[in-house]
């Protein structure tokens, strides 16, 4: 299936199907035709994928490497990025010469920030490997790095000129990463998607959800291409893409990178946050056990160890909806629909007392 993002400046293709990594030789000379394509992987990854797409990229005439950095949302950083604009350097890479992203959220964000930055700017394609990085952190054109001061402080906008989504490479995910991967899905459902929210219901466990991978992902492409489309750079409507990140991202922080995944960190912020919009009237009642019935059933938390309402304040200070003494949170106008609510950002503490 081929799903078009159109934007003003930029249009690219999602190419989604059981299999089509078997086609990535094609699939890039049919839209580059660099001397050089330098692939950016993790080292997980690399044992799993990256062997083949070298050797299919070399067979399509390609001067192909690739770097493999340490797997873990520690490599997120400015430091890796340094040591990969080196290595980028030292392959001779020029503006004419393409990057390939392939593995998880990581990866994408990583490379896009290289990409994006190396050069002023080189050309990029999206290979995601991840359930989460299908659904969403591979589409949109969002990258970053984290600091310690808080989670994705560094990034660009930047669109690749194509994603390549194989659900076969799901196959070999590790429960753990499914799971946060749904996370994002039932985070798409909730904001915008009422039939996937319908279709998730109907799902016993994440193995069925596994079952109707292809049928799920292409609906959260849709809705992150409608919402991206709509708003490429996150000044309005794209802010309903964050449900849950406010808090997540605090919780990210504080906890240490990695400790708590990103998808249980959102599963956990979007629970979270809507306890208190609920209490507030600011959300229909009901909504926010329906939330966490549905994180549950797939095994997803809503609760975490590393709470601390100063250190997730302090680090949500950073967060980029803030604006002056403001910050816009997203909640729920109902199921399948979010709305974006400006608070001052004192009132924010209310939001993080007690857990539920
Ligand atoms: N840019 C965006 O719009 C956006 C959206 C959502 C999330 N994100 C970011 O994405 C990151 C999380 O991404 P993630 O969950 O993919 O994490 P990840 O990239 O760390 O991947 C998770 C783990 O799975 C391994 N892995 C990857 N593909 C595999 C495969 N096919 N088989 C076996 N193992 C595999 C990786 O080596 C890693 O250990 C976070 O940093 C988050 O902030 C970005
Ligand atoms: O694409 C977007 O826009 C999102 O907000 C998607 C989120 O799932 C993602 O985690 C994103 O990286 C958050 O970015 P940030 O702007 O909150 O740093
Ligand atoms: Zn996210």
């Amino acid at each position: 299936m081929k799903l078009t993002v159109t934007l003003p400046r930029h249009r690219y293709d999602l190419t989604i199907g059981a299999g089509v990594l078997a086609n990535v030789g094609q699939w890039v000379s049919s839209l580059w035709q660099p001397q050089r394509v330098m692939v950016i992987t993790d080292e997980t990854v690399q044992q799993l994928y990256a062997e083949q797409v070298l050797k299919a990229l070399r067979q399509a005439g390609f001067t192909a490497d690739a770097f493999a950095v340490p797997a873990g949302e520690t490599s997120k950083s400015l430091t890796q990025a340094e040591e990969l604009y080196d290595w980028l350097a030292s392959q001779g890479m020029t503006r004419k010469d393409g990057i390939i992203a392939l593995g998880g959220g990581v990866v994408g964000d990583l490379t896009g920030f290289v990409a994006s930055t190396f050069m002023r700017g080189l050309h990029f394609l999206q290979i995601p490997t991840t359930l989460l990085a299908q659904v969403d952190s591979s589409i949109g054109g969002k990258t970053a790095v984290n600091t310690a001061s808080a989670k994705n402080l560094v990034g660009t906008f930047a669109q690749p000129d194509g994603v390549l989504i194989d659900t076969e490479t799901l196959k070999t995910l590790e429960p753990r990463r499914v799971r946060e991967g749904i996370a994002e899905i039932v985070k798409s459902a909730a904001i915008a998607d009422i039939a996937l929210w319908t279709k998730l219901s109907g799902l016993k466990d994440e193995h069925e959800l596994l079952e109707n991978a292809e049928e799920i992902i292409a609906a959260c492409c849709k809705v992150k291409r409608r919402v991206v489309e709509e708003d490429e750079f996150d000044t309005g409507q794209r802010l309903i893409l964050n449900f849950g990140h406010t808090i997540g991202h605090g919780i990210e922080n504080t906890a240490g990178y990695g400790v708590v995944t990103h998808g249980e960190a959102v599963a956990i912020g979007m629970v979270q946050i809507s306890r208190v919009a609920e209490s507030k009237g600011l959300m229909p009642l009901g909504t926010t056990a329906q939330l966490s019935e549905m994180l549950l059933k797939f095994n997803l938390p809503i609760t975490t160890e590393y709470w601390s309402e100063e250190a997730i304040f302090k680090a949500l200070t950073h967060d980029k909806k803030t604006a002056g003494s403001d910050i816009r949170i997203i909640l729920l106008e109902k199921i399948g629909q979010a709305k974006i609510v400006t608070i001052a950002t004192d009132e924010m503490k209310e939001f993080l007392i007690r857990q539920l």
